[in-house]
């Protein structure tokens, strides 16, 4: 099981300096959609040069022209790129195709997708690498999370990684690691901590647990 440390409302230097002070307890970091749309994928590949050992992921939940998304963020050196679930067939496929080409990998983000349990199911089957259950911000807001969503489609997928995002923190974390997903992603609650460094060691620890 992985730790995926989720940046999204912060700049570029911000980023650096976050992800200095957890980088020796986390396995990849997330370039976040809203520093993606703002600082474009100038974000990502500066932050890979200043952390060449970790994983990063590309938060572009990408809808439509999904190969020559791929293929740029791979130009920025991304190793993971976000697809959202709810996009065509043909998209995803071309996000893999292209994906596979550049030897990176595709996360499926099934926000906003009504039936998980199908989609999940058809999306393993298209071989992508991941596929994430997600609470977004708007939802979190209402009290929701994806707890027993990852359960749902840890029943039905055999191929892909399966990975949870949403409103984690230390708290809820030891019940997301009962359900064993392969990716833990967590934003705000190791960025909206004062000790950022002592609790993704935390998580970190109940993660190599199991
Ligand atoms: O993907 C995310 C969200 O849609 C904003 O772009 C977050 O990275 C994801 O939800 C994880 O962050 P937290 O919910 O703060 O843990």
């Amino acid at each position: 099981m992985k730790l995926q440390l989720a940046l999204d409302l912060v700049n570029i230097p911000e980023a650096i300096e976050l992800v200095k002070e957890v980088e020796d307890h986390i396995d990849i970091v997330e370039i976040g959609t809203p520093i993606i749309k703002i600082e474009g994928l100038k974000a990502v590949k500066e932050i890979k040069e200043a952390f060449p050992n970790l994983d990063v992921l590309a938060d572009l939940k990408t809808m439509d022209a999904a190969g020559y998304e791929v293929q740029k963020a791979a130009e920025a050196k991304a190793d993971i790129i976000t697809i959202l679930g709810v996009a065509e067939d043909e998209s995803i496929k071309g996000a893999v195709a292209e994906a596979t080409k550049q030897g990176k990998k595709i996360l499926v983000d099934l926000i906003a997708v009504k039936d998980i349990e199908s989609r999940a199911k058809e999306l393993d089957e298209f071989g992508v690498d991941y596929i994430c259950v997600h609470t977004g911000y708007d939802l979190q807001a209402v009290g929701k999370n994806s707890f027993e969503d990852l359960l749902t489609i840890k029943g039905v997928v055999k191929n892909s990684k399966t990975a949870i995002a949403g409103g984690i923190k230390l708290e809820t974390l030891p019940e997301v690691i009962k359900a064993q997903p392969d990716l833990v992603i967590v934003g705000g609650g190791i960025t909206g901590q004062d000790d950022k460094k002592g609790v993704a060691a935390e998580m970190q620890q109940l993660i190599n647990q199991g």
